[in-house]
């Protein structure tokens, strides 16, 4: 397995401010991480870090080999780096399968495959981006980042505001890419257990910091020390 992504030494905020210090990790190729921790402690500020959305004040990003600290976002995602944002930003003027051909790049994923894992959003297919439930969005926001063919998929918080039910099956979907087709992935997800449930591997953030890294089913079985890391709804 080759490497996929590494950074060194992160350092970075918005302006002026720090948000991420010293981070440092790296995922091989299929890898799964569940990137955890409490409201406001820099989930969301690494995802975007990643994507080149914040201000570097340090360190290193390393993608297949290469330095990427520099590289504006568009070419990030054109290099493989697949980003579901928490807002799932539909067009309320573009039909399901618009969302999908638009933004359709060569590889392994086509509107056809992306319906034999999301049977839903076929039936849905000429529905407008605004008349999806807020599960429908999920699955169009996922499938819309899948269509793109990236090598690593960044889902933020894919259940939030989700009913039970739909969390179900949209696990089914996520597990399915991660655990049964080895997607590499990194996950952020309040619901702590659900993401340590389809990951390998975990990574707890504090204020900005790495305070825990293990693989996930040791944090999972460790009831004490995973309600003192993340303390919230699992
Ligand atoms: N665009 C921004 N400009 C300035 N500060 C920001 C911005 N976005 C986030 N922050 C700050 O960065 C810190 C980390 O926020 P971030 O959203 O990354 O945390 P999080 O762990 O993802 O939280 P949540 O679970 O609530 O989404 C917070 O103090 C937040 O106020």
């Amino acid at each position: 397995m080759s490497e996929l992504l590494a950074l060194d030494n992160v350092t970075a905020g918005y302006g002026e401010s720090v948000v991420l210090e010293g981070i440092s990790f790296a995922m091989q190729e299929g890898d799964s991480l569940a990137l955890l921790g409490r409201n406001g402690v820099g989930k969301t500020s690494l995802l975007v870090t990643l994507m080149g959305l914040t201000r570097m004040h340090g360190g290193k990003i390393r993608w297949q080999g290469g330095d990427i600290a520099r590289v504006p976002t568009y070419l990030r995602a054109h290099a493989g780096l697949g980003w579901v944002p928490q807002e799932r930003f539909m067009f309320p003027s573009l039909t399901v399968e618009e969302h999908l051909t638009v933004v359709a790049r060569p590889g392994e994923w086509d509107v056809k495959k992306i319906y034999e894992i999301f049977p839903r959003l076929q039936e849905r297919r000429n529905n407008m981006g605004n008349q999806l439930s807020g599960g429908e969005q999920q699955m169009l926001a996922i499938a819309r980042a899948l269509m793109v063919n990236p090598k690593l998929l960044l889902l933020d918080e894919p259940m939030e505001g989700l009913a039970p039910i739909i969390v179900q099956e949209l696990m089914r979907v996520i597990r399915q890419l991660v655990v049964d087709k080895g997607m590499s992935v990194i996950v952020v997800e309040q619901h702590a257990r659900l993401a340590l449930s389809i990951t390998k591997r975990a990574i707890v953030l504090d204020r900005g910091q790495i305070v825990h890294e293990s693989d996930s089913e040791s944090l999972m079985q460790d009831k004490d020390k995973l309600d003192r890391l993340v303390a919230v709804a699992h």
